[in-house]
């Protein structure tokens, strides 16, 4: 198997993790399952009501990449942190797993690292409440050419979109990894993302992306449309188009052929990363030149591992389990 360079770019965050029952949910004011942007003040008061912590090093696409890497592929994360202990701890814990972090933490950023206070129902959903600091100043003047000098892949986050130098910094990364004879992907990210940013999305799908993955909400939010009528938009204008659904199975459709592959229904530890491992699992095979139904199976592997404990980012050794699976 060809394992070409991946380079993920993305809001580089620390998960603050802790577990809250639903009347605590909407006590606070937060909505289930679905990533919402506060500002510092409300930050502070929710990471004061969190119970016992976990702090972890997340970021959507950065988890993706942690993925891919801990999967032996040379992997690179542009991201932007402070050089705060956070942000210190983050840069240091990449390069510890074997990612290359080209950009060195910025001792001047005028906010601190970003970070989000997840919140796990008993249920397993997570609720994430995003504190963008430094990460989302992330701009095109972050996005260093050399890494892209080989081609390969790169993947990209839709939390992005929501600042403008976000979407710069993303275009700037697509065009690079073209230019090289590369690929390019992305991730929804969250329906509200792609509720907020709907006619960006869709151009940048129809005229840059190789591959795009979402979850069920995302897909039929970004097209206002039931899902089967939505992927079938998303496959008249990208080649490699894949929803994941939960428990239920995920849907690939790739150059007209549709597959799917069946997922065994379990109650999540922590539902935290499951898309961002699925999309780790999948890749891993997409870039290896695998079918889409071994790129399907490797991707559902590698999300039932990582919400079967506390933490975005896999403990288990998933080529092992690819092995026993048979997908290796
Ligand atoms: N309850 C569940 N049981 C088994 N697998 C699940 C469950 N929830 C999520 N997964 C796995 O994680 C993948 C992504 O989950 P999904 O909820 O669709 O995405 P996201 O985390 O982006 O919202 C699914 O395709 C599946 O493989
Ligand atoms: O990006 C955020 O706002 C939170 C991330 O740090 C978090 O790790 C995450 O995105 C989890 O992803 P998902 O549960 O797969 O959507």
């Amino acid at each position: 198997m060809t394992t070409p360079h991946v380079i993920g770019i993305g809001n580089a965050i620390v998960d603050v993790i802790a577990r809250a029952d639903d009347h605590f949910l909407e006590h606070m004011g937060i909505e289930k399952g679905i990533m919402q942007l506060v500002e510092r003040e409300r930050a502070e008061l929710l990471y004061a009501s969190m119970g016992e912590r976990t702090e972890t090093p997340g970021g959507s696409v950065a988890n993706t990449i942690a993925g891919l890497g801990k999967l032996g592929l040379q992997s690179s994360f542009i991201g932007k942190v402070k050089g705060d202990s956070l942000g210190r701890s983050y840069a240091e814990g990449m390069e510890a797993d074997g990612i290359a972090f080209p950009n060195a933490p910025v001792a001047d950023a005028p906010l601190p690292t970003s970070r989000s206070m997840i919140f796990v129902s008993p249920d397993g959903e997570r609720s994430m409440n995003t504190y963008l600091g430094a990460g989302a100043d992330l701009g095109a003047d972050d996005v260093p050419e050399a890494p892209f000098a080989k081609g390969g892949f790169v993947f990209l986050e839709g939390y992005l979109f929501d600042k403008d130098e976000g979407k710069t910094a993303f275009r700037r990364a697509a065009e690079l990894m073209h230019r090289a004879g590369g690929e390019a992907g992305i991730t929804l990210s969250d329906p509200f993302c792609t509720e907020r940013h709907r006619e960006d999305f869709k151009a940048l799908i129809a005229g840059e992306m190789d591959v795009v993955i979402g979850n069920e909400k995302e897909w039929t939010t970004l097209y206002e449309t039931d899902l089967d009528s939505a992927l079938g938009l998303a496959a008249e204008a990208c080649r490699t188009v894949v929803c994941t659904r939960s428990g239920e199975a995920v849907v690939i459709l790739k150059d007209g052929a549709r597959v799917e592959v069946p997922v065994t229904r379990i109650v999540p530890v922590d539902a935290t990363g499951a898309g961002d491992q699925f999309a780790a699992g999948f890749l891993y095979g997409y870039v290896g030149g695998r079918d889409s139904e071994t790129c399907g199976r490797m991707g559902v592997a590698a999300a039932s591992e990582v919400i079967s404990h506390i933490g975005p980012r896999p403990e288990a050794d998933m080529m092992t389990r690819f092995r026993e699976l048979g997908l290796v």
